[in-house]
């Protein structure tokens, strides 16, 4: 994991503490941090605001299932945080929930306790510390003091002794050198090494080498892309198209162009500080997320596009925002008629909600649904010149954005789910009109979610052909480049795998399909 530095921090490479305690976590300060040692968890009072809305972020998404990233908004409203202090609570937060894996390799090697055996509230507390000491340029006397007088408040201070004792043993080593400690040996057990190093369970390290290799891509690409899903990731917003653009975005101190999606600038700062984003003219989207909707936009159909449009997993509606937005472009140019008209369907109430909002500012017809998008073929067959199947995945390919879905995420979540991926992208092809596209994504880049959905679906059918995604993507693309790279890479098709240690974008799939006319 790279070294970043934190908001408003002093910066220089982090000092070791101090001092060479005893084994920390001897008998009665470990029995201190103990779940029986006293009751704890309640709202932090001792520390800064910023230290204290990551510590409340952690205990939600550890006592609760609350996902960081919906919990965070508020937590930081309430205290009132912006600017610097809402960028340091961020990293904290995010950078913990992240590095749990690797950290809590390194709390176990500082304590006679298993990991199962301190308690939770206090544990989260011990990985903020240890995040702040390893990774962040907080001094190393700020980093334990602030998580030491932490743990006293919620927890005690039997509990507060047993931290500073951990931390300061922590402390007395870089990232590099407890990695070396705690991490198996890499030559005999190479998956449990990646595992501790790069923070992912390890059937998650398996998972994404079984994805390189089912892509064409070399599995020694292994360690950049565990890497990538730990860097902070840059926020990108899209111009909808007809409501605001790149320039507009790009015009003052806010934003710079974005790296591959025509429609993308780089936010620097809050997206709310951003007017268009503010008005619902822009919106919060990876640029991998905004080339899946420019490209089932794009595709060639055969015979004249209608306008009439299919969202057949639309929730939370960021991809179904722009496919509306460039609708109602082609709507202003005369190039659909007048009953175009966006249909996107969601089964999750409340997410068709957040569709619904996402839809307010554009321009268009559209009908938001909240319906199994399943029946959607059987009951509209042939209806739609387009149909958009987002799939419900595992999220392999955006861990970099849910700092704790790694550790949420099961392996038979890599099966189960593919049912529903078949079933809905049958639906979808079923509502498509002979010489109609439907474009077949996912935010995973694991084949079982990917290439071999698709291939089981359209085993045994000559209706249907495959298109040249990489070529659509790169039309759209144009001469736009990463960074410090010349080409652009994007496989030999028939579909496209981004990657985000080689695109910088989350790993999603494309696949563009077109119904024989
Ligand atoms: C990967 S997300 C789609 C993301 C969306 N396209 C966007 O860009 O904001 C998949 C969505 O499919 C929804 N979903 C799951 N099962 C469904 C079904 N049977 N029919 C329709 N939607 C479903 C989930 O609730 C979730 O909102």
């Amino acid at each position: 994991m790279s070294k970043q530095t934190s908001a408003g921090r002093p910066s220089g490479p982090p000092r070791r503490v101090g001092g060479k305690p005893g084994r920390a976590g001897g008998r009665d300060s470990s029995r201190a941090g103990s779940p029986e040692s006293r009751p704890t968890g309640g709202r932090p009072t001792a520390v800064d605001p910023a230290r204290g809305v990551a510590y409340e972020t952690l205990r939600a998404v550890t006592e609760r299932d609350a996902y960081a990233n919906l919990i965070l908004p508020g937590l930081l409203r309430r205290a009132r945080l912006r600017g610097r202090d809402a960028g340091l609570a961020t990293e904290l937060a995010y950078g913990a929930l992240r590095g749990r894996g690797s950290y809590d390799a390194i709390i176990a090697a500082g304590t006679d306790r298993p990991i199962a055996e301190i308690d939770p509230a206090v544990l989260d507390a011990l990985r903020l510390g240890v995040h702040q000491l390893l990774h962040m340029r907080v001094p190393p006397h700020a980093a334990v003091s602030t998580t030491v007088d932490l743990v006293r408040s919620v927890a005690g201070p039997g509990a507060s002794r047993f931290a500073n004792a951990v931390l300061r043993r922590v402390g007395e080593r870089d990232e590099t050198e407890w990695m070396e400690r705690v991490a198996p040996d890499a030559s005999k057990n190479p998956d449990g090494n990646l595992s501790v190093r790069y923070s992912h369970p390890e059937w998650i390290v398996r998972s994404l080498r079984d994805a390189l290799r089912g892509s064409g891509r070399p599995a020694d690409e292994l360690p950049a892309l565990l890497a990538s899903h730990n860097a902070r990731p840059s926020v990108a917003a899209a111009a909808l198209p007809g409501l605001s653009d790149v320039a507009e975005l790009t015009d003052g101190e806010h934003a710079q162009p974005g790296v591959l999606s025509p429609v993308a600038a780089i936010l620097k700062g809050a997206p709310d500080d951003v007017p268009a984003v503010r008005q619902g003219r822009a919106r919060v989207q990876d640029e991998g997320s905004q080339l899946v909707a420019l490209g089932a936009a794009a595709a060639s159909t055969v015979g004249p596009d209608r306008g009439r449009w299919l969202d057949l997993c639309a929730g939370p509606g960021g991809k179904a925002a722009l496919l509306a937005a460039l609708l109602a472009e082609r709507h202003a140019a005369g190039l659909v008629g007048d009953d175009a008209e966006l249909v996107a369907v969601e089964s999750a109430e409340h997410r068709a909600g957040l569709v619904q909002q996402s839809l307010a500012a554009v321009q268009c017809a559209y009908d938001v649904r909240v319906r199994d998008g399943r029946t959607v073929g059987e009951a509209e067959p042939g209806r739609y010149d387009r149909v958009l199947v987002d799939v419900p995945c595992t999220g392999l390919g955006a861990l970099r954005r849910r700092p704790e879905a790694r550790w949420r995420r099961t392996p038979s979540d890599l099966t189960s789910l593919a049912p529903l991926q078949r079933e809905l992208l049958e639906s979808a092809l079923a509502a498509v009109r002979p010489g109609g596209v439907v474009a077949y994504a996912t935010c995973s880049p694991h084949p079982a979610e990917t290439r071999m959905v698709v291939d089981d679906v359209l085993r045994g059918r000559d209706d249907v052909e495959r298109l040249d995604t990489p070529a659509v993507l790169r039309d759209l693309i144009g001469s736009r480049r990463l960074p410090g790279t010349e080409d652009l890479y994007l496989g030999d098709g028939p579909a496209v795998q981004l990657w985000t240690h080689l695109h910088g974008t989350d790993s999603m799939y494309l696949s563009l399909l077109r119904l024989k006319a």
